[in-house]
């Protein structure tokens, strides 16, 4: 036992001196090795917590107050962040130069992304504290209704009072999610009334100016939000017009956002009074702010449209078209077509590629119309009138679309702001509509007949036309022609086209500054149809059809048609008021002035106005008169007044012309030397009004629209016997109400649906402007009114 262990240990010692040599003779290598090892490891540690270290954005966190979520229990919304202390010192920005991101909204919409509303009050008596929290209880439980079909998700809306919030935190930038990593985009709705004395609303309006103002920063700094609107409480008591101060606070609000947010006003403004008509008021806000909200979650973005600028001057001037027509209507910034309903769109727009596919579109033409109770001749011969009925039309030669997608015809008008519907109709927003929703006043036909503008739609069915007016402001771009030679709609394609696309154009106004929840809601009923807008609508073959589904939905027709084609007028349905374009009281003039393709022209016309004299007891008739300076004004007084004996109309308009800037028409392009000053068309009215007297007719001038340089002469047919005073406007209701209950040919006419007096303000001497609505010149700036 003992020699083992002795033998142990000396195999141990052994082993020590070995190393011990070892270690003498590798010392300097083996300290160095360890020493470079510990290096590499110390060095790695470093690197790794510097990476772990590095924020995961470069830009300054503005908040690390977290966002707390709203409810309307008291309890919740005491976790509110309470205020900051308002500093004394100097503005201290936290927010950087950022350009606006215009981009942003569309590509934005990640899969994932998180939307979170954001309601900020004010409130002094706890009206608008109260209306807050139910508004965003009704809010929130409508976003958890909305399915997030693609990822959008939805936080609970948040209610942040102004006096407890650090504006910093959410008026210089949008704000920043607490978790750096969650991708939420905001979306801002400002609920407020109204003080004429100091408030914090003061305070507020002080920080969008002076955010807005300082050049440290973007102007649109809050341009990163989704969107916003404001809605106003105020007390039309004591503030009964917005010119006196009804919620004026509201509106400055809203004009600093739209500064500040690079044009996002999503909805317009809303105003209500808790005394009055708060509760329909904000409904209708709600509703729209609703809808919007939704739009986002399903597309992304806001949609397609103008964006108010918050500054009245600049919106009003990318509004003048210098193109107005007649009614006034406006070029709006390009818009697609309205997509045509899926089971119609291919054969609306394609092209036409071989000879087969003429086969089956005139196959499809027929088809279509065969749904509809008048079927229509493809090609109608309207050359010499009379003829085409006796005598067998020649087979058209091609079929082919009026205005197709790829021609230069249809980039021309939706450049010029038409929306195309099918191949050969287009709707277009008149610039009343836009005035009227922006409580400026509407078109004469508010004055004449009642009829808000911004309820009504301005469409035609056909493009196309027989003449080439030299005050016709389409310059050139309109097809025409003498006969019916293309595809042909079929009524409903065209009815739900034309509503799609005047809608789509309202939708397109709502951010448009001065643009109010009320009338927006309004219009989003249409009630009106002016079938006038270009071309002749009674060309189109189904207009009786067309017509049908209109007043189906109880929406008036207003037709105008060129006096041109007898055989249609003929047969035409009922309208609510039909007018003809007397451009003439001669041959010669009419030529020069209207310079019609029928070589029977004349004819034609005096037969339209035999048809128009026929109807008078079945239909409230009117000749509309456009004076041009230099081709049918001077001597042909009498000759004006002998076509009103022989037609002897309900009504007779007389517009002077509307300049269109540069025309088509050559040598007879009108300039501003053709367009009668007011007092030159009162003189002619006046001179006209002896005449019609002198021949013993019963007509007096009724009402005046002096804004739209345009008088209305009417028959005694509409004065009442009792007070003298004129009928002149229509009860849309009790037409509707005899066409359903007696059919077109009930034995009815137009003096059992006169509406109520005119007016006061719009007869004439008066000047024909609501006194309700704002007077403003082009720029925006309030006008006297002078008469
Ligand atoms: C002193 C005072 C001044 C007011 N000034 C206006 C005003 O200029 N314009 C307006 O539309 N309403 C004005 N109002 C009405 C309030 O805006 C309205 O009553 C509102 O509903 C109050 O909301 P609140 O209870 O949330 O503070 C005023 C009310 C008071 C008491
Ligand atoms: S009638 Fe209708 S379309 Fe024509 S100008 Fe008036 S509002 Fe516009």
């Amino acid at each position: 036992m003992s020699n083992t262990s002795w033998e142990s240990n000396s195999s141990n010692d052994a082993e020590l001196r070995n190393f011990l040599a070892l270690w003498h003779n590798y010392r300097p290598s083996i300290l160095g090795a360890a020493t470079c090892l510990l290096l590499a490891i110390w060095l790695y540690l470093q690197l790794g917590q510097r990476k772990g270290d590095r924020p995961s954005s470069p830009k300054l966190e503005l908040g690390k107050t977290p966002l707390p979520e709203f409810s309307s229990e008291k309890k919740k919304v005491d976790i509110l962040p309470k205020a900051k202390e308002a500093s004394n010192g100097p503005r201290r920005i936290k927010g950087e130069l950022r350009k606006p991101d215009s981009a942003k909204l569309s590509t934005q919409h990640d899969h994932g992304r998180q939307t979170r509303v954001l309601v900020f009050f004010s409130s002094l008596t706890g009206t608008t504290e109260k209306i807050v929290k139910e508004f965003a209880q009704t809010l929130e439980s409508s976003l958890l209704e909305q399915i997030p079909e693609n990822g959008q998700i939805f936080l609970k809306p948040q209610v942040l009072d102004l006096t407890e919030i650090d504006y910093d935190e959410y008026f210089i930038n949008s704000p920043k999610p607490e978790d750096p990593n969650a991708q939420v985009d905001y979306f801002y709705l400002l609920l407020l009334p109204s003080y004429n004395i100091d408030t914090i609303n003061d305070t507020f309006l002080e920080h969008l100016k002076e955010t807005h103002n300082d050049f440290r920063i973007d102007k649109a700094s809050l341009s990163g939000l989704l969107g916003y609107s404001v809605f106003g409480l105020g007390d039309r008591e004591g503030w009964p017009s917005e010119e006196e101060g009804f919620c004026f606070q509201a509106k400055e609000v809203d004009k600093w956002m739209a500064k500040l947010t690079g044009r996002k006003r999503a909805f317009p403004l809303g105003m209500g009074d808790p005394k009055n008509d708060l509760k329909e008021r904000l409904n209708e806000w709600t509703e729209g702010v609703r809808d919007v909200v939704k739009l986002i979650a399903t597309t992304g973005s806001l949609g397609e449209g103008v964006r108010g600028s918050g500054d009245a001057v600049e919106s009003d001037d990318e509004y003048i078209s210098e193109g107005e027509d007649d009614d006034g209507e406006v070029i709006m910034e390009d818009a697609p077509a309205v997509p045509l309903p899926k089971k119609t769109k291919k054969k609306a727009t394609r092209d036409l590629e071989d000879v087969e596919d003429l086969g089956k579109i005139m196959k499809t033409s027929r088809d279509d119309a065969a749904g509809s109770k008048d079927p229509a001749p493809i090609a109608v011969d309207f050359t010499t009138y009379g003829k085409a009925s006796t005598k067998k039309a020649a087979p058209p030669p091609t079929v082919k679309e009026m205005v197709p997608k790829s021609s230069p015809t249809y980039a021309a008008l939706t450049k010029q702001g038409y929306t195309i519907v099918g191949s050969h109709s287009g709707v277009k927003i008149c610039r009343w509509t836009k005035s009227a929703l922006r409580g400026r006043g509407s078109c004469y036909k508010y004055s004449f007949y009642g009829i808000h503008s911004h309820q009504c739609m301005e469409s035609t069915p056909s493009l196309s036309c027989s003449n080439k007016c030299v005050f016709c402001w389409r310059h050139g771009t309109n097809p025409v022609g003498t006969t019916w030679r293309w595809v042909v709609d079929p009524p409903d394609l065209i009815f739900a086209g034309v509503k799609a696309g005047h809608y789509q154009k309202i939708k397109m106004l709502r951010g448009v500054p001065g643009v109010r929840a009320e009338r927006f809601a309004e219009a989003m009923r249409i009630r009106h149809c002016a079938l006038s807008l270009v071309g002749e609508p009674i060309f189109y073959p189904h207009i009786n059809a067309l017509l049908a589904l209109l007043h189906g939905e109880r929406i008036s027709s207003f037709l105008v048609c060129n006096a041109q084609h007898p055989d249609q007028l003929e047969t035409l349905g009922p309208v609510t008021q039909l007018y003809v374009s007397i451009d003439a009281s001669n041959r010669e003039s009419l030529r020069r002035i209207d310079r019609p393709l029928h070589r029977d022209f004349w004819e034609r016309f005096l037969r339209c106005l035999d048809i128009l004299r026929a109807r008078r007891h079945r239909t409230r008739t009117v000749f509309r008169l456009t004076l041009v300076k230099g081709f049918n004004v001077d001597d042909e007084v009498d000759g004006y007044a002998a076509l009103v004996e022989r037609g002897l109309p309900c009504f007779v308009e007389i517009k002077g012309v509307t300049y269109c800037g540069t025309s088509s028409s050559g040598k007879d392009g009108l300039s501003m030397s053709n367009v009668p000053f007011y007092a030159e068309v009162v003189a002619f009215v006046e001179a006209l009004d002896r005449k019609l007297r002198a021949r013993g007719l019963a007509y007096g001038i009724a009402a005046e629209h002096a804004h739209s340089c345009c008088v209305l002469l009417a028959s005694d047919r509409f004065r009442s016997p009792d007070t003298g005073r004129w009928h002149t406007r229509i009860d849309y209701d009790r037409f509707f109400d005899l066409l359903e209950e007696r059919g077109p040919d009930g034995g009815w006419g137009p003096e059992d649906y006169v509406g109520e007096a005119t007016p006061e303000w719009a007869t004439w001497g008066q000047g024909g402007f609501d006194p309700r609505d704002d007077r403003v010149d082009r720029k925006g700036r309030k006008k006297v009114v002078e008469i």
